[in-house]
């Protein structure tokens, strides 16, 4: 029992080897990096209540989630989805239309709208189901979230690139609570200076990962491709957004 809490506290994570510790919440992992904290809770959603989650939160009028290849799916936003509002976006770049490598969904108090990727996202009004998994933070977060951005990977080869969590509206050091569920992915995090400082946390079904500090202004994040994978991942990020007036 010793050596187990030992080992825990004395894991490091990623190329510079960064020490942890027991986050208050009594297990997992309290990762501190120069300008950033990381909290990483492996199992935080029981088995049981993550398997209904990607149940629900997939329920649709024609497929059977995890039986289909979803990259074939060519009406995924006419799809009539009974709990998440799935919408796979195409963004502009240099005049050119790109359609999103994932699938999203943007929730959360009403009037709080986020730029991201370049497009304008409304939040539809919370459901209960989300507003359960924002009560499940409380237990080892105290930071009050009130949007969440839902993210699909329907097989490895959806990914998403290396980018920081820095728009205005999440105000100046954000507090992101990523939940995952479904298909274990890697989430890598890399130092702007020094690209070969890196973390890499794998992320796998009913697991946390807090990101807070002032991280989002000196690492990046990425979920790159992984191509021996077929099944989907989902990915939760909580956040608080700022009105205007409170920037
Ligand atoms: O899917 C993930 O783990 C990360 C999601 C993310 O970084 C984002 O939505 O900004
Ligand atoms: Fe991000």
């Amino acid at each position: 029992m010793f050596n187990d809490l030992f080992a825990e506290v004395s894991q490091g994570f990623g190329t510079k080897n960064y020490t942890s510790t027991v986050p208050s919440f009594g297990r997992g992992h309290e990762i501190v990096v120069p300008h950033g904290k990381l909290i990483y809770i492996p199992q935080f959603i029981d088995q049981k209540i993550a398997d209904r989650t990607l149940d629900v939160f997939f329920e649709n009028d024609q497929y059977a989630w995890n039986e289909t290849n979803w990259h074939n799916v060519e009406n995924i936003n006419d799809l009539v989805w009974k709990n998440i509002a799935w919408h796979q976006d195409t963004i502009k770049m240099y005049g050119k239309e790109h359609t999103l490598p994932r699938v999203s969904a943007w929730y959360g108090d009403t009037g709080k709208s986020y730029k991201y990727s370049g497009i304008l996202l409304h939040p539809k009004p919370w459901s209960p189901a989300l507003l359960w998994m924002r009560e499940q933070l409380q237990k080892v977060s105290e930071h009050h979230f009130n949007s969440v951005l839902l993210n699909w990977y329907r097989s490895g080869q959806d990914h998403l690139s290396w980018h920081t969590d820095a728009e205005k509206e999440l105000g100046k050091n954000p507090t992101i609570a990523s939940l995952n569920f479904g298909e274990a992915r890697r989430f890598v995090l890399r130092r702007n200076d020094d690209h070969s400082d890196k973390i890499e946390i794998s992320l796998g079904h009913g697991d946390l990962l807090i990101m807070q500090g002032e991280l989002q202004h000196y690492w990046q994040h990425s979920v790159p491709k992984q191509a021996k994978i077929s099944k989907g991942r989902l990915n939760m990020t909580f956040r608080q957004i700022h009105s205007p007036t409170e920037l």
